[in-house]
């Protein structure tokens, strides 16, 4: 027996039904209506409904373009499973353990010199990289290029839907190359010097090359030093013209192209790097390369206000009309805080950046801002991404402290839409044990939460813009408390724009939500939130038809099974249908 309410609204002379319900057996194949008209644009009607003998194609791609996501094949047969596809990591997933253990909490790994290669990036893959974070500020154009090439050959080959995100170098000051090494480490009473100037004959030991010209200007004799927001901390002791003579403070390891800060009497100097660009003339370039290259999002360093996200999002809708290039804006400096609201509402997610962040302000006042971040993005329904230093010590160790598995258990609690490895990834020596701390902390915290039932009462305000946007609103809503309340396997939602899928996605329900979507560039946006698992799938205006012939398609796939109960939400209907899969 299912069950639905369907809200409609008028567009038309013809009057609609606004509110009607319907109670509809799949073992059936007579069709049956009864209105009961409330007023006069409402009505109420009862319907039985038909199963479907003619199932589409289901794809859950990485949305490579490729002949998968052309529209079905003509009559293609249910029991024909090799005609769909699903993201292979997913389907394993439920194959394995049902609905109830999928990871809601989606993944991103920075991918540097320990996983380029084509098999380490599968391992990431199978390990459950939802996307693959590439870091302009490092590397060469043609080094990213290949990864984003191996990135789609092994979704395309092997089935995967990892996104790719595209993280701009920003106008930070930061140190130069260390010379080709890898690192180097500064001691404590060590004296190093800080140049503009351009080595070329290599670079004299303890020397450090800086990136901003105005560097020695704007530095002084007592000014603290920090190197990637206090790692590494130094004291200016002497300036001799484009030479800053600096003495460690607080040894550490110096990494290639550290982000460089100074302090002034216990205040960050920033004047000058305010009056840089937020998007530099290189970062322009690199952006051309990521619309060319077709990532599906690209972070945005040192936002300061929403101007420029909006610059930036015309930018791309000029460039490339038809794609549709997610923008997420990094909150890491102290000017990010202030416009917070703003720039979220401009931008399409946001990324608690607490690297530079906790260089910025002082780091005791990290972890409530970043609960507010991901309170502000979630209350403005913006995927949220919590990054830097979860899994800090496994650069070097197999295993993490027990700290860094709060800070991790912390972030899955506040239910950030993802959260983000870096030099864990990138250059650590154990990036696919970090993944699998990432993902086994993310399940057990997700299940705790789930049996505690801590749902936290978050208030939601609404945010639709029109009538018709709050009724999807109120639908989405009412659709997880459902799904809470009626403990339904999962919620399936037919989103042609993707709004409904984030709506729902944004309530936090019990159970995964399916995302089923007609475009590819939809469903690749949806990748990054927070328990939807999106699929491709060609469906019509008769939720009758799509509901069977995923039925169909799933079951065949052996992702669902007879018996289990489903909540079906779609934005052409705008309805709400509860039922067991036949
Ligand atoms: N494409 C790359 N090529 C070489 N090294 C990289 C690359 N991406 C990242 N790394 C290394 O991984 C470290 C951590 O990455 P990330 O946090 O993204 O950068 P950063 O430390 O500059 O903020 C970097 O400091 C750098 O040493
Ligand atoms: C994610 C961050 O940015 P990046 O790694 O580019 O410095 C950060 O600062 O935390
Ligand atoms: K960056
Ligand atoms: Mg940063």
């Amino acid at each position: 027996m299912a069950q639905a309410l369907n809200i409609f609204i008028s567009t038309s002379h013809s009057p609609k039904p606004l509110i009607s319900y319907r109670s509809a057996p799949f073992s059936t194949s007579i069709s049956r209506f009864s209105f009961i008209k409330i007023h006069k644009k409402t009505s109420l009607f009862i319907k039985a409904s038909a199963s479907d003998p003619n199932p589409a194609i289901l794809t859950s791609d990485n949305g490579a373009g490729s002949a998968a996501l052309q529209d079905p094949a003509p009559s293609p047969t249910v029991s024909d499973s090799s005609s769909i596809e699903v993201d292979a990591v997913t389907e394993a997933e439920l194959k394995e353990n049902g609905f109830r253990s999928t990871r809601r909490t989606k993944l991103i790994c920075t991918i540097g010199p320990a996983t380029c290669k084509p098999e380490q990036l599968e391992a990431l893959a199978v390990g459950g990289m939802n996307v693959a974070r590439i870091n302009m500020c490092h590397g060469t154009r043609e080094w990213h290029r290949e990864v984003i090439q191996r990135v789609r050959k092994l979704n395309e080959e092997k089935g995967y839907a990892v996104a790719i995100m595209m993280d701009t170098e920003g106008s930070e000051i930061h140190m130069g190359d260390l010379g080709g090494a890898s690192s180097a480490k500064a001691e404590d009473g060590e004296i190093w010097t800080f140049s503009v100037r351009a080595f070329d004959s290599g670079l004299p030991e303890h020397t450090i090359n800086v990136n901003y010209d105005g560097f020695a200007e704007d530095v002084k004799v007592g000014d603290e030093l920090l190197v990637d927001g206090g790692m590494v901390r130094f004291e200016v002791i002497e300036k001799i013209g484009p030479d800053v003579k600096c003495r460690c403070t607080d040894p550490g390891l110096l990494l290639p192209r550290a982000n460089l800060t100074f302090w002034r009497d216990g205040s960050l100097v920033r004047e000058r790097n305010a009056m840089l660009p937020t998007i530099s003339s290189k970062d322009w370039l690199d952006i051309d390369f990521g619309i060319a290259e077709g990532v599906e999002f690209i972070a945005i360093s040192f936002v300061k206000s929403a101007e420029v996200i909006k610059h930036l999002k015309s930018y791309i809708q000029a460039r490339a009309r038809d794609s549709d290039i997610s923008v997420v804006a990094k909150i890491e400096s102290i000017d990010s805080l202030k416009n917070l609201e703003e720039i979220i509402q401009a931008s399409d997610g946001a990324m608690v950046a607490r690297g530079d962040l906790g260089a910025q302000i002082p780091l005791e006042q990290v972890p409530s801002e970043q609960q507010k971040i991901v309170q502000v993005c979630r209350q403005l329904n913006k995927p949220v991404i919590v990054a830097s230093q979860l899994l800090e010590s496994m650069i070097e160790y197999p295993t993490p402290t027990r700290a860094e598995v709060a800070d991790v258990s912390e972030a899955v609690r506040q239910r950030a839409d993802a959260l983000m490895l870096s030099g864990e990834s990138a250059m650590g020596q154990f990036p696919d044990k970090a993944l699998t701390v990432l993902r086994s902390v993310s399940l057990r915290i997700e299940k705790w939460w789930r049996e505690e039932k801590r749902h936290e009462a978050m208030k939601l305000p609404g945010i639709a813009s029109s009538y018709a946007d709050r009724i999807s609103e109120e639908i989405c809503n009412s659709a997880a408390k459902m799904a809470n309340n009626l403990e339904v396997d999962a919620i399936f939602v037919y989103t042609k724009t993707g709004h409904m899928a984030s709506l729902l996605s944004r309530c936090r329900p019990d159970c995964p939500i399916f995302a089923f979507t007609t475009t590819t560039s939809v469903r690749r946006r949806l990748n990054l939130q927070w328990g939807l698992i999106p699929f491709r799938l060609s469906f019509s205006d008769d939720m009758e038809n799509n509901l069977n012939k995923t039925f169909a398609l799933l079951k065949a796939r052996g992702m669902i099974k007879s018996g289990d109960l489903v909540i079906a939400v779609s934005d052409m209907l705008q309805s709400i249908q509860v039922m067991n899969v036949p």
